[in-house]
């Protein structure tokens, strides 16, 4: 075998496993600034941004969805564990950049043709935020996960089906990366251990703290 080849000579890290896609760039500038502003008329909508309780216990990041609410370990229309108010609609445009990053992430134009989340979590990480090793799997369909990232650069942890535990790879998901996880890889552990503070690039419209994004298809109806 010729090394000189290899993923790491490369630059490339090591390869994620089946399934997963990690694609740098994917936002432009302009377009995770537009993003970060309707990120502030998510938070003061309907349903403000809270931490979700876990076991009792408030999670540091903070969430607002859209389409469903989402609450440890159940969706529903109206945000139960909040205020009871009906949440923000899916928009549109999401639904046509979550099957572009389909797109982007095979290298297949046709690989987001069946593909229409109905929700997202919008997660907000200020510096001292975490969140745990955990599978997201409270969504009835096993259609991908489309996680977009603006802001802070974070440890993102990308691991196994079978337990929290190793084997699981670092990953730094800086502002405006893509990362999409379905097929063998759908019911993977990931988490994010560390958000880096002072690391969100000029002009990506948010000063401190990271946004992430995550669409999915809920395979639910009403
Ligand atoms: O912040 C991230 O990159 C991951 C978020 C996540 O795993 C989730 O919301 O379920
Ligand atoms: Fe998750």
């Amino acid at each position: 075998m010729n090394s000189l080849f290899d993923d790491a000579e490369l630059g490339l890290g090591s390869a994620l496993p089946e399934g997963a896609h990690h694609v740098p760039g994917f936002l432009t500038l302009e377009q995770q600034r537009w993003i970060v502003g309707q990120f502030h008329r998510w938070t003061r909508g309907p349903v403000p941004m809270r931490g979700a309780k876990v076991g009792g216990h408030e999670m540091s990041v903070k969430t607002v969805c859209l389409g469903w609410h989402w609450r440890p370990y159940e969706y529903t229309r109206a945000a139960v564990d909040v205020n009871g108010n009906q949440v923000l609609a899916f928009p549109d445009w999401m639904v046509r950049l979550g099957r572009r990053a389909l797109v982007q992430a095979a290298g297949d134009p046709r690989a987001g043709e069946d593909y229409t989340p109905d929700t997202a979590l919008v997660n907000y990480y200020a510096e001292s935020a975490r969140m745990g090793m955990h599978q997201d799997k409270d969504e009835r369909s096993r259609a991908p996960v489309v996680s977009l990232s603006i802001g802070d650069t974070c440890t993102f942890r990308f691991g196994n089906t079978e337990t929290r535990n190793r084997p699981y790879q670092d990953i730094d998901l800086t502002s405006g990366d893509l990362f999409v996880f379905g097929g063998p890889s759908r019911l993977a552990y990931h988490g994010v251990p560390k958000v880096h503070p002072g690391t969100a690039p000029a002009g990506c419209g948010l000063d401190t703290g990271r946004i992430n994004i995550t669409m999915r298809v809920t395979g639910l109806t009403g």
